[in-house]
């Protein structure tokens, strides 16, 4: 017993002890308490029951009110799914509802703090040195592999998928990497069983051969649960992630900063299609990343384990054998293997070209049908296709040869070695393992009666045969997941790939965020590019004033851009309404581009309000815009119906703009306010007009851009809209090439004058200026017609000539033809 005493515990005998004790002394505080007040039978029942009901009650009571807060979510949910909106939070997060089977369920959506993006910009716009990356991106001059620039960009990016140690992604790794060990744990106990079953079987153990076949279905059982439970957990894996990086995302792309506007339209770091990087390369990179997790993630520790296990049975030599054999595999695979990372970035750009194709015909389709495009789009559209095809069978060829190799050497190669190094205890046993060897003098000892010795043989044959069958099945389980490690050399190739965009795309976006454009090393910046903005955009100005602002079209960074207007300066107060006209392409849209601040202020000053909307400036687009939604939506837009309720505003009020918009019979004509139509194709051009004017209505703005927004509208029609928008307090400014628009107007500023075409006249309509402007102008267009005829008469000398160098006769058609020219 002293010596027992003396031994050490280990934990979990500890909690035992600790928990007995704690036990015992409870047992005997209640024991005590019943001494001292002893309970009737009766009263004890009493009060058994009485704790009972209490306890049915409140969990009924609790149960009730979980049903009716669900029914009232229900029944909430599906209000707000029909009319497109959501709940709003003080914090900014957003609270939508989406079908789910016949039901909806709740989504709450937190955005992205600015600390984190300013947390990460570092990340993707400043990569260490060592990476190879330059300060900017995309990073182009990074071949997508396997290198240190993916190892950042990986890491880069598992900062947003797992963004803290205790977020719901970390838990589903533990449990996935859980079911993992598991499932290698699950295969070494199938190998031991495998052996005992075939040593049962060859020595005609027939009851220890049907237990172990009852175990082995039993532990079956439990392997195809942890299988599925590994696939399930990979996909939840994936679609946490894609959750993850879609939502920052989405936060960096439709911000205040307007990236969506930008990226394509200035930067162009990601070509001209963000969207085939948001839907296709986004998941295609969870997919590989998840996946990943368990074909790298598995094997190791399959390897790990096995050769463990092989050490023990085979010894050090064949152990040494298979780490020389797995170094040389990998290394010859490694060497041999084509740039998988790269052929995937260029399979996805590609992807995207083509794909965007199709979107630009689906966005166009009347236009297309209205020339009859049709053929023109269809060779487009196939020569898209024929690229993508050529590319993609490159790939495949390029795969084959790899794969017949990889196939040989993985499942071959490794298995013929597997047998070699399987039968060295058996040729070989002085080699084998000190618990093969072990056993023969044991076995030598015992040797004494001839039955003994036939015993004995039968019990070496029966062991080895185990021994065999469980190495051997070893060897396979470790051939598997070797093979399974080489081959994720190529998943992680194509992983690469895959980051390497999605790093790009993300990159990009917060070069557009942060405005972080800076020339490179030992270079200057192209005049006019967006390295090269020097002016300010002031927000806060109760009008809109530009000061010495040239006016320029922007080219995608690097490039700089073509200078339309020179230091163009003008200020416009409540109630100065402006007309900005000119010819086409002189920069009339422009102008309202820089104060909308689409286009940077390269040099000088803009100044404009501080928000857009009410209070702020409204911008009218030259293309009318018509959202996916209710017609509500239509009305109110940008405003979502949340922020139409935050507003007070009443659904009686959008009637009365639509009737002030002419529009008044549209929610009876298409069903009522929640009605959802493709709007785009149902109202007609001039309807889709004075939509936009309804707009302007009901956000009442203070100052107000129309770009050509009453074009098709017919005149006395946009002389009432005008009047109702003036009438409101709105302050116009219109940009059009209709002079009639001139009297709605108190300036006027004409753009693309001198010779040039890059200068400007601002002039306050009905003055002296304006009026000698305007006669100015009449008499350019008198000395114009005046030389009228003397035109015609040239050109009367001129079919004269022509007359006389060309014969026509009458061909038997009847129609006139032109024979060759007369003998001079
Ligand atoms: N996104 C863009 N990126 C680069 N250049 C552009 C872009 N949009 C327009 N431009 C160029 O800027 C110039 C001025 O365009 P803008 O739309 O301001 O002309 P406009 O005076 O409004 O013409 P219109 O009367 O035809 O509407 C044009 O030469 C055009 O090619």
């Amino acid at each position: 017993m002293a010596a027992q005493s003396t031994l050490r515990r280990s934990p979990g005998d500890r909690f035992s002890h600790l928990f007995d004790h704690f036990l015992e002394r409870l047992q005997a505080r209640l024991d005590a308490y019943q001494r001292r007040n002893p309970l009737s039978k009766r009263t004890a029942q009493l009060l058994t029951t009485l704790a009972l009901s209490l306890s049915i009650i409140a969990s009924s009571y609790g149960g009730y009110r979980l049903y009716r807060r669900r029914k009232k979510e229900q029944r909430l949910g599906r209000q707000l799914l029909r009319r497109n909106s959501g709940l709003l939070s003080k914090d900014g997060s957003r609270t939508i509802f989406v079908p789910y089977k016949d039901q909806t369920t709740k989504v709450t959506i937190h955005p992205t703090k600015d600390t984190t993006f300013d947390a990460h910009r570092r990340l993707f716009l400043s990569p260490p040195k060592q990476t190879g990356m330059e300060i900017g991106v995309p990073p182009t001059n990074i071949k997508p592999g396997l290198n240190m620039a993916f190892i950042h960009q990986f890491g880069a990016l598992m900062n947003i998928m797992i963004p803290r140690w205790r977020s719901k992604e970390s838990g589903l790794l533990l449990t996935h990497a859980i079911f993992l060990l598991l499932r290698t744990y699950l295969s070494l106990v199938v190998a031991r069983l495998d052996g005992e079953i075939v040593r049962d079987l060859v020595a005609g153990k027939g009851k220890a051969f049907l237990l172990g076949i009852a175990r082995w279905l039993s532990i079956g059982a439990v392997s195809s649960y942890t299988n599925s439970t590994i696939k399930f957990l990979q996909s939840k894996i994936s679609i946490a992630f894609r959750t993850r990086l879609t939502r920052y995302i989405h936060d960096l792309y439709l911000n205040k900063t307007q990236a969506y506007y930008k990226l394509h339209n200035l930067d162009g770091g990601v070509g001209h299609g963000a969207d085939q990087f948001i839907t296709q390369d986004l998941t295609l990179f969870c997919d590989s990343a998840a996946s990943l997790y368990s074909s790298l993630g598995k094997p190791m520790v399959d390897l790990v384990t096995f050769n463990f296990q092989l050490y023990h049975s085979l010894g050090p030599l064949a152990l040494s054998g298979l780490l020389v054999n797995y170094f040389a595999t990998a290394t010859l695979l490694r060497r041999l293997s084509p740039p998988f990372g790269k052929m995937k970035a260029v399979e996805g750009r590609k992807e995207g070209e083509f794909r965007s194709m199709h979107a630009r015909l689906i966005a166009n389709a009347e236009e297309v049908a209205f020339y009859g495009g049709g053929p023109t789009e269809h060779i487009l559209l196939d020569e898209g296709f024929k690229e993508l095809r050529k590319w993609m069978e490159s790939i495949y060829r390029i795969k084959v040869g790899y794969n017949m190799l990889e196939d040989f050497v993985l499942k071959y190669s490794w298995s013929a070695f597997g047998y070699l190094v399987t039968s060295m205890p058996v040729f070989l046993p002085t080699l084998g393992s000190p618990s093969t060897s072990d056993q023969r003098p044991k076995i030598a000892s015992t040797s004494a009666t001839a039955v003994g010795v036939h015993q004995e043989t039968t019990d070496r044959s029966g062991g080895r045969m185990k021994q065999f069958i469980t190495n051997k099945r070893l060897m396979l389980n470790l051939a598997d997941a070797g093979s399974r490690m080489m081959y994720s050399i190529k998943d992680l190739s194509e992983l690469a790939g895959h980051t390497s965009r999605v790093y790009s795309l993300i990159s990009t976006l917060h070069r557009v965020h942060a405005d972080a454009y800076l020339p490179g090393r030992g270079t200057y910046s192209e005049l006019f590019s967006l390295a090269d903005v020097q002016g300010t955009l002031h927000k806060g100005f109760d009008g809109i004033r530009l000061e010495n602002v040239p006016v320029v079209a922007p080219s995608l960074y690097p490039m700089g851009g073509e200078e339309l207007v020179d230091n163009l300066s003008f200020v416009v107060g409540p109630g100065d309404h402006l007309l900005i006209t000119g010819p086409n392409g002189a920069g009339k849209s422009a102008v309202s581009r820089i104060v909308a601040g689409l286009w940077p202020t390269y040099r000088g000053l803009t100044s404009r309000p501080r928000s857009d909307g009410q209070h702020g400036v409204m911008f009218l687009p030259q293309r009318p815009y018509l959202s996916p939604g209710t017609l509500r939506d239509q009305v109110i837009y940008p405003h979502t119906e949340v922020d139409m309720q935050a507003a007070g505003r009443r659904e009686t009020e959008l009637q009365a703009i639509l009737e002030q918009a002419k529009l008044g019979c549209i929610p009876e004509r298409e069903g009522g306010w929640d009605t959802r139509k493709m709007w785009k194709d149902v109202l007609s051009g001039g309807e889709k007009q004075r939509m936009g004017i309804a707009r302007l209505l009901y956000h009442e703005p203070r100052y107000a851009f129309i770009d050509e927004g009453t074009s098709a509208v017919s005149s006395d029609v946009e002389g009432l809209l005008y009047e109702t928008a003036k009438a409101k307090g709105i302050t116009l400014i219109t940009i059009s090439t209709r002079a009639s628009l001139k009297r709605y107007h108190s300036y006027t500023l004409t753009l693309g004058l001198g010779e040039d075409a890059n200068e400007y006249e601002f002039l306050r309509v009905g003055t002296v200026s304006e009026k000698s402007s305007v006669e100015r102008e009449l008499a350019e267009l008198r000395e114009t017609l005046s030389h009228v005829e003397d035109w015609k008469k040239r050109r009367q000398e001129i079919d004269a000539e022509l007359a006389k160098v060309w014969a026509t006769k009458e061909d038997e058609s009847g129609e006139e033809t032109i024979t060759e020219p007369l003998e001079p």
